[in-house]
């Protein structure tokens, strides 16, 4: 069945404590959210009155053989189903799927759960990666544990949240710190997780028909106080590109790089093609495809986000400048 339009799915994450509950309770408290499900992804006491709230084991599905980046979950799959066969057969009202994660969950497996098959994609779509902070914890967590740089580096909303118990310093120095990682992702800081919840729903983080939304000045500023494994790039032209060496480019990207590259998307400028090519991808889960067309007036401009693990800037500078006709660089693939 083709749906005219996708459940929109928020997904909060965030490290013990961080707030995430608070966040919760905060936006079931909208009226617009009472036919919301929620998931959370761990055992406890939460009751949310009159709402549908369900538990998660961790069961991890292995899909593209042998490869650890893509992991979906079973029990998400099952749930979700399930709630499907719920819309269809009884007209339920179900107008948004809220997942809760574990303090100590890597989003990955969540996400690619959205993005892996047909029924998935063609019934939800992700609408944010909303990952609530500690302010005063995070660099510690940061230096520590792997999840928190990963949680980062996800998300689309990243809220510093118990902003009362860091000074004016601290702060800019995390948001300093924090947007090195993460380029893309909208940072609010905010007591109690109370912000605005239009900056939380209806975001559409997944779909690039706009224009990416990049920070301005990125391109100038940098702070390399403290230089984290988990970053972020922006790649520009106008220069178009060959659509053949794209796609060469994106493979050899995906199936060499695919295990350090957490989240890159952007649009891009294909020679003699009228239209906009979007595309984004979660480590090895890769989509793309025709948006709208050009305008007249506009400037046609191709932008590339890449956010991951101990990341080549230089290599990728140079396969996208092969992208543009630069032939200094060969890119050694696999058939
Ligand atoms: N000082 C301060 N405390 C806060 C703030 N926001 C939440 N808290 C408190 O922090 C504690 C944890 O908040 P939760 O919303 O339960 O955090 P969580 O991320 O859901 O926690 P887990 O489910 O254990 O991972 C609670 O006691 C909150 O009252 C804030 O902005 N400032």
């Amino acid at each position: 069945m083709l749906r005219d339009h996708k459940i929109p799915v928020t997904i909060i994450t965030g490290f013990l404590g961080s707030g995430k509950t608070t966040l919760l309770n905060r936006i079931l408290k909208d009226k617009r959210n009472r036919h919301a499900a929620v998931i959370i992804n761990e055992f406890g006491e939460t009751s949310i009155d009159g709402q549908l709230v369900m538990t998660t084991q961790e069961e991890i599905v292995e899909i593209n053989n042998g490869c650890i980046c893509c992991n979906v979950r079973g029990d998400l799959i099952r749930i979700l189903k399930n709630l499907i066969s719920k819309v269809y057969q009884e007209n339920s009202p179900l107008n948004r799927i809220i997942i809760e994660t574990t303090g100590l969950a890597n989003p990955a497996p969540v996400i690619q759960t959205f993005l892996m098959d047909e029924v998935m994609s063609n019934w939800f779509e992700i609408d944010a990666v909303c990952t609530v902070v500690d302010s005063k914890h995070l660099p510690i967590y940061l230096d520590r544990q792997e999840e928190a740089l990963e949680q980062i580096a996800f998300a689309d909303l990243i809220i510093l949240n118990k902003i009362d118990l860091i000074t004016p310093e601290e702060k800019e120095a995390l948001l300093n710190r924090i947007k090195q990682m993460n380029v893309t992702a909208e940072i609010m800081s905010a007591r109690n997780s109370n912000v605005p919840l239009t900056k939380v729903m209806g975001v559409k983080s997944f779909n690039l028909d706009q224009k990416l939304k990049l920070r301005p000045n990125l391109l100038t500023t940098h702070h390399h106080h403290h230089t984290d494994r988990i970053q972020s790039f922006v790649l520009e032209s106008d220069t178009p590109l060959i659509l053949e060496r794209v796609n060469k480019w994106f493979s050899y990207l995906v199936q060499i790089k695919g295990e350090t590259l957490y989240r890159y998307k952007g649009i891009l400028n294909i020679q003699d093609v009228d239209h906009r090519v979007v595309f984004q991808g979660v480590h090895m889960l890769f989509a793309s495809n025709y948006d709208k067309p050009w305008r007249k007036n506009e400037k046609r401009k191709s932008e590339l986000v890449f956010i991951g693990n101990n990341l080549d800037r230089e290599e990728l500078e140079k396969g996208f400048n092969y992208c543009m006709g630069d032939n200094a660089f060969t890119l050694e693939l696999r058939a």
